[in-house]
């Protein structure tokens, strides 16, 4: 049977400023994107007749058309009217509802694999503007790279492959609502605001530890009213030696850039952290 193999890389943001809400209910974004090499694992096999079949290894995601990545097939077999179906096998690697966008890489995954199946010939552009139907970050996640993302999340200016570093991840072992966090924002008393433009600049010259200083979220403020520990991680992952740490999204994932991969491995190895998964992984 015909079949694909593809990597869903996660993301972090290294800004993200919230401007206002829209008339639709979102919020118009101003965030600088990052893949990293976290990444799920799928396998996309063709099915002789029409259905989606999920195979995950984790019973943290539902395995039925809950998913995104059986919303992402859904959408392109009513689209393109394909007398056909695919199995989704989905090894899960990314920790789920952390900030990471695990579920949004997936879509992008299948968008990407069942053009290859079906030879639809879709570009790049093409795809974003399907992942832009299932999801803010699903955009990103087709383009990859390095982006300026404003809109919901879907208008993407490529930047730049910012310089390679590490990073050590800390997430805890509970999941945070992204809408509950964008929904309890209070806009008007938003205290520090990303220079995304300073960051921009960093991006373009090379330079790591300018980019670690403008690292700015303004969701930190409402996941960490919830969960001030985040607030002490941020602390310990530059007491160890990071350039400068951020929560990811709206969380609850915590990360620190470090220059090299033996920086990230000492200063995950000393951290002892119970329940919470930390992970080593990297940039560009
Ligand atoms: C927090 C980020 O992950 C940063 O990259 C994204 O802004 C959110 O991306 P996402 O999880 O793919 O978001 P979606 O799944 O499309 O939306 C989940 C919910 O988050 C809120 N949402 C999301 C994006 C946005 N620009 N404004 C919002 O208010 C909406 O209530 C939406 O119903
Ligand atoms: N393939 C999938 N992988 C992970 N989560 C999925 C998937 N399909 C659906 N979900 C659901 O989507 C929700 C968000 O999961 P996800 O891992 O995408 O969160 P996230 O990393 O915080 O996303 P973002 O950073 O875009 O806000 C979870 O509650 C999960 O149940």
């Amino acid at each position: 049977m015909y079949a694909v193999e593809l990597e869903a890389k996660a993301k972090i943001n290294l800004t993200l400023d919230v401007l206002y809400k829209r008339p639709d209910g979102y919020h118009q974004v101003e965030m600088i994107m990052q893949e990293i090499s976290l990444r799920d694992y799928l396998v996309i096999s063709l099915l002789p007749k029409k259905d989606i079949r999920i195979v995950a290894d984790s019973k943290a995601i539902p395995d039925g058309e809950a998913n995104l990545a059986f919303k992402a097939a859904k959408l392109l077999i009513e689209e393109f009217n394909l007398d056909a179906g695919v199995e989704i096998k989905i090894f899960k690697e990314i920790p789920v509802a952390a900030g990471l966008a695990g579920g949004s890489a997936d879509a992008a995954a299948v968008l990407k694999g069942m053009n290859e199946i079906f030879e639809l010939g879709l570009s790049t552009e093409e795809l974003m503007l399907f992942g832009e139907k299932l999801g803010a970050d699903v955009p990103f996640c087709v383009m990859g790279g390095t982006a300026l993302a404003c809109g919901k999340g879907e208008e993407l200016s490529r930047l730049p492959a910012v310089p390679p570093a590490s990073l050590v991840l800390i997430k805890p072992p509970y999941s945070v609502s992204t809408r509950e966090v964008y929904n309890r924002l209070k806009i008007n008393s938003i205290k520090k605001r990303p220079e995304t433009q300073t960051v921009i600049e960093s991006i373009k010259k090379g330079d790591l530890e300018g980019i670690a200083k403008g690292l700015c979220n303004v969701l930190e403020e409402v996941t960490f009213a919830q969960h001030p520990e985040l607030r002490k991680f941020k602390e310990m992952l530059k007491e160890r030696g990071a350039f400068g740490s951020l929560m990811s999204g709206s969380g609850p994932t915590v990360y620190g850039i470090f220059e090299t991969k033996k920086d990230a491995e000492r200063a995950a190895t000393s951290l002892s952290l119970p329940g919470c998964t930390i992970l080593i992984s990297c940039m560009a």
